[in-house]
C-alpha cells in the first residue's frame, strides 16, 4: 500500500494538476493507494504519523508538493523504514533535484514503484529535521519575505517564480543589515565578522538549484556549510549569479566548512529557514541525523 500525501497549492495548484494525473496512473495500474490532502504541516504531521501506526503493509509514503510539503512530513519518517517517495510539484523541488528525480509525474511515479531506497542524513536542529539545507540571515530572510509578499503568487501564476526571488533579494540588499557570528564547529569556535548569511547543508542546492554547498553529500555523515562575511551589497548581488554554478565558493569573502554539529549565535537574531520553511531564529544548533531517512531513487543511482 502506498500513502500519498498531497499539498493541492504547492506551486500554485500545481500539486493539486500534478495529483489528477498520478491518480489516473494509479487506477490504470491498479496500484493499491490511501491519500490525504494536507492543509497545513501540522495536520500532515499528525496525519502521516497516524496512518504508519495503522496495521498496514506500507511501501512507500509519496509527497506530491515541493520542498516545504517534504519537510513536513519528516517528522513522521525520521528513524523509520518506509521510504519517502517524492514526485516534485513544488517551485524549487531541491529534494528532488539531489536525487535525480525526474520531473515528469509518469517517470517519478516509475521511480517509487520501482526505484531502489537509499538512506541518507537529515539535518536535527532542535529536534526538528530539514533534508535540504538551513538558510541563516540573508539567504533566509528573502525566502521568509518573498513567502509573505503579493508577488510570490503573481510571478508564480506567469511562471516566472525566480523573477519573485530576485525582487526578494533587491529589497533584502537595502534593508538587511550583517552582524558578527559565532560558529562552534565539532567544539572549534571562529567568528566571522559582517556576516550576511550561513548555510549549513545536507544536498548541493536549496532555493530552486542554487548549488551553495556543491560538494555536499547525503550519506556522508557530515553538514556542508558556506559563511558569507565582509564583502559589500555589490559583490553579494554579484555572488549570486555565480551560486547557480557553485562558482562563488572561489570569492574571498566566502569561506567552505565541514562539520558534524554547528552552533550558529550572532549578534542580532537571524532566522533559520529549513526547506524553505520557518524553523528557529539564532541562537541555534544543528547536527547531523545520520542515515535518518530512505529516499527511493532511481535504480541506476
Ligand atoms: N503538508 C502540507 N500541506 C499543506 N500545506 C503545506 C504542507 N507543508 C507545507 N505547507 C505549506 O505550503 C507551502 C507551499 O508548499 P511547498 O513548499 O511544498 O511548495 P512550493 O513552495 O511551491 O515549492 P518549493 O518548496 O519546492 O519551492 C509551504 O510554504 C507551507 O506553508
Amino acid at each position: 500500500m502506498y500513502l500519498f500525501v498531497v499539498n493541492k497549492k504547492s506551486a500554485n495548484g500545481g500539486g493539486y494538476r500534478t495529483w489528477k494525473q498520478i491518480e489516473t496512473m494509479l487506477k490504470h495500474r491498479r496500484i493499491p493507494y490511501k491519500l490525504i490532502y494536507t492543509e497545513s504541516p501540522d495536520q500532515a504531521q499528525a496525519l502521516v504519523t497516524e496512518m504508519l501506526s495503522l496495521p498496514e503493509e506500507w511501501r512507500a509514503v509519496a509527497v506530491i508538493g515541493g520542498d516545504g510539503t517534504i519537510h513536513s512530513v519528516l517528522p513522521a519518517l525520521r528513524g523509520q523504514t518506509i521510504p519517502l517517495a517524492v514526485i516534485p510539484a513544488g517551485s524549487g523541488n531541491d529534494t528532488a533535484r539531489a536525487f535525480h528525480i525526474p520531473f515528469k509525474p509518469a517517470d517519478s511515479l516509475d521511480v517509487m514503484l520501482n526505484g531502489t531506497a537509499r538512506q541518507i542524513d537529515l539535518i536535527s536542529t532542535s529536534g526538528d529535521p530539514t533534508v535540504t539545507a538551513l538558510a541563516i540571515g540573508f539567504d533566509a530572510e528573502i525566502a521568509h519575505t518573498v513567502n509573505n509578499r503579493w508577488y510570490k503568487k503573481f510571478c508564480n501564476m506567469l511562471r516566472i517564480g525566480s523573477v519573485a526571488y530576485i525582487i526578494g533579494l533587491l529589497e533584502l540588499l537595502v534593508t538587511f543589515k550583517p552582524a558578527k557570528v559565532t560558529l562552534s564547529i565539532d567544539g572549534e569556535t571562529k567568528e566571522y565578522d559582517d556576516t550576511w548569511m550561513t548555510a549549513v547543508s545536507n544536498i548541493p542546492s536549496y532555493g530552486g538549484g542554487m548549488r551553495i554547498c556543491p560538494q555536499a553529500q547525503s550519506n556522508d555523515g557530515i553538514l556542508d556549510i558556506c559563511i558569507v562575511h565582509r564583502c559589500t551589497r555589490l559583490q553579494l548581488f554579484r555572488m549570486f549569479p555565480t551560486v547557480l554554478s557553485g562558482q562563488h565558493v572561489n570569492l574571498p569573502f566566502v569561506t567552505m566548512l565541514r562539520g558534524r554539529t554547528v552552533t550558529v549565535q550572532s549578534e542580532r537574531p537571524f532566522l533559520g529557514i529549513g526547506d524553505g520553511e520557518l524553523v528557529t531564529t539564532t541562537p541555534l544548533t544543528a547536527s547531523v541525523d545520520e542515515g535518518a531517512l530512505f529516499v527511493l531513487c532511481p535504480k541506476e543511482d
